[in-house]
């Protein structure tokens, strides 16, 4: 939702179900962790009626354990993506998110490792790879991310757990057919989706370029 009218975030929330989305995921950034600021579970609640597709709260803020029940109980976010780097104990807050009955999202920048993942593989429902450095929508895709993509399919193929692979960062027609190629499963594309000329264009577009790289 970052790229969307933030006048109108309701609007395009409808725009976007129609359009056939899978999910919506709202960057929430506190201008602490990244460099930006955005909106927060009170804003993601008033959109929640609006839709029945999934919410998905990406938080780039700092402390966002203290927060956790307005994200997945008022705002109604079904899958919670945590940065551990914003994490005094990790593994207490994959517990507890868990514990709310919410999905786990560990999301890794760049030059985070795959190892903050390997301790939580036994709790985590979807492994987000950031494909750009977070902070803003329309950077540029960085494909050097590949080979971090295919060894985190190797990790959870070797866990023998349903856990998605999701990619975040600079995803277009250009660039979804790499990561998908590479073992991601799921994409999140923001200022690309924008950039067609309808959400419903975009959709089909990306979905059928993702999966045809991976041979579906
Ligand atoms: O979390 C982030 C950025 O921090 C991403 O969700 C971007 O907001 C995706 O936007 P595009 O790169 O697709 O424009
Ligand atoms: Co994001």
């Amino acid at each position: 939702m970052l790229p969307a009218d933030f006048a109108n975030l309701g609007r395009d929330c409808v725009a976007l179900e129609e359009a056939g989305v899978d999910r919506i995921q709202w960057d929430v950034m506190d201008g602490v962790f990244v460099p930006n600021l955005t909106f927060g579970p009170d804003v993601i609640a008033a959109c929640r009626p609006l839709v029945d597709v999934p919410f998905e709260a990406h938080i780039m803020a700092e402390r966002p354990e203290e927060m956790l029940p307005r994200y997945i109980e008022e705002a109604g976010c079904e899958m919670i993506i945590l940065h551990p780097e914003t994490l005094g104990q990790p593994h207490r807050v994959y517990q507890q998110v868990k514990q709310m009955g919410a999905k786990l999202g560990i999301a890794l920048s760049p030059a985070t490792p795959l190892t903050h993942v390997e301790h939580a593989i036994d709790l985590v429902d979807e492994i987000v790879l950031m494909t750009v450095n977070p902070g803003f929508g329309g950077q540029a895709y960085i494909a050097s991310m590949e080979p971090k993509i295919r060894m985190t399919a190797e990790m959870i193929a070797a866990s023998g757990r349903e856990i998605d692979l999701e990619v975040d960062g600079g995803i277009s027609a250009a660039t979804i057919a790499g990561a998908a190629g590479a073992g991601a499963n799921v994409f999140i594309s923001g200022s690309a989706l924008w950039k067609y000329d309808s959400f419903a264009e975009g959709v089909t577009d990306l979905r059928t370029r993702a999966d045809a790289a991976r041979g579906r």
